[in-house]
């Protein structure tokens, strides 16, 4: 059996999305992921100029062979964009093997260690009022689990304020758009907003916040001390975590369970994290650490840590994640939770799925394959949109991360 041909799909039905379609000689056909927001076409090119011509003529049925072979093959190890890139061939693959075997992806893996899925939306408003009504809107649609971010008054743009109610897309701009950072002013609101959360809606949903890479250290310990009694489920990115060290003093400071790695793409960016228990959730997802096929080394490894699972699930990363992703969550032992951010009319129209939103859960497709496909017509009626994800600036013009 061979690869015989592979095409790279650009399609932006409301923000960019990069697909990998992978035909076999048998007439079986594999959909992947290798969207990277904001930088999108860098990964066209890796796939269309490196890795195509490569694997064309390569045994689908040997998905580690082919992942070894682009990831110590290219000698270039890790980045986003190389890992990618194989993510995208890795989920085709994937999708092969288990349409071949008759099969849903889950059962491939392993079979079913639940029968749905717990997920997560975003909920956030201008000021505390708007994001506890948005909260309140989320619990009436059946979420059990919920991030919540608010503006803050002072910053311009704070991180995770959308313009819509259930849909939320940061890459607005041909160039990037700058907003604006102010630790003091967030520190101070945001325990201010749970507190509120919690004296609303009591204590039965699970609430979640996203620092987005915005404190220092010793800024997320104080955070994540502050928000203790409001019991979240998690802190997400309370620090940049390239030193993965400074989550020992965060670790040290507070009980304020802790989430991180929707930026990492190996094992390797979570290995010390995950041995030295200095987090509670890995946040990996398929398209960011090359494909299933890596991410199930990423939870192994976890799982001997008690750390779980929690995957990324913004609408940058596309349908085809999504599928790919429940069927993981569906299988994966320790299992914490999945991000839900949903996609808009036009996104879910160019990839018809089989998964499905029911009672604050996603249930996963019993479609042989991993269930997500691409309307190829439709998709080229989308062409590609610069769009860049914002930067941010302290007041006095420094640059932040974002
Ligand atoms: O979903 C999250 O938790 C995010 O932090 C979303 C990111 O800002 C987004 O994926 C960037 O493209
Ligand atoms: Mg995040």
């Amino acid at each position: 059996m061979k690869i015989e041909a592979a095409k790279v799909i650009v399609s932006s039905p409301g923000r960019n999305f990069v697909t990998l379609k992978i035909w076999t000689d048998q007439g079986v056909y594999g959909i992947g992921d290798g969207t990277l927001n904001g930088r999108e076409k860098a990964v066209v090119s890796y796939l269309e100029d490196h890795v195509v011509p490569c694997i064309v003529g390569m045994d689908p049925r040997r998905i580690e062979d082919v992942w070894q072979y682009l990831y110590k093959g290219a000698y270039w190890r890790r980045g986003p964009v190389t890992m990618r890139a194989i993510a995208a061939v890795d989920m085709a693959l994937w999708d092969i093997k288990a349409k071949m075997a008759g099969m849903p992806l889950y059962d491939l893996l392993g079979g079913k260690s639940r029968e749905r899925v717990m997920v997560y939306g975003h909920a956030n408003g201008s000021d505390i009022d708007s994001t506890v009504e948005a909260v309140g809107r989320y619990i009436d649609m059946g979420y059990k689990a919920i991030r919540a971010q608010t503006g803050v008054p002072g910053i311009k743009d704070a991180y995770g304020v959308g313009r819509g109610q259930l849909y939320y897309e940061p890459a607005d701009a041909t160039l990037p758009s700058v907003t604006g950072w102010d630790t003091r002013k967030a520190l101070n609101y945001v325990p201010q907003l749970f507190e509120k959360l919690r004296a609303t809606y009591g204590f039965d949903h699970h609430l979640l916040h996203d620092g987005h890479h915005r404190y220092t250290p010793q800024e997320a310990a104080n955070l994540g001390k502050r928000l203790e009694p409001y019991q979240l489920f998690w802190l997400e990115d309370c620090t940049p975590a390239e030193n993965q060290e400074a989550f020992r003093l965060v670790r040290q400071h507070t009980v304020t369970p802790l989430a991180v790695g929707e930026i990492f793409n190996t094992i390797w960016d979570a290995k010390d994290l995950i041995e030295n228990q200095l987090i509670d959730y890995i946040r990996t997802t398929v398209v960011g650490a090359g494909g299933l096929t890596h991410l199930r080394r990423i939870a192994d490894l976890a799982s001997l840590y008690q750390v779980r699972t929690g995957c990324h699930g913004a609408t940058d990363l596309s349908p085809v994640t999504m599928g790919c992703a429940l069927h993981f969550d569906t299988w994966v032992p320790n299992f914490g939770i999945q991000e839900y951010m949903r996609h808009s009319e036009e996104t879910d129209a160019v990839f018809p799925h089989d998964y499905r939103f029911e009672d604050g859960h996603l249930i996963v497709g019993e479609t042989p394959g991993h269930g997500v496909d691409i309307d190829e017509a439709l998709a080229a009626r989308y062409p590609y949109k610069q769009a860049c994800l914002p930067v941010a600036r302290l007041e006095d013009g420094t640059m932040w991360s974002w």
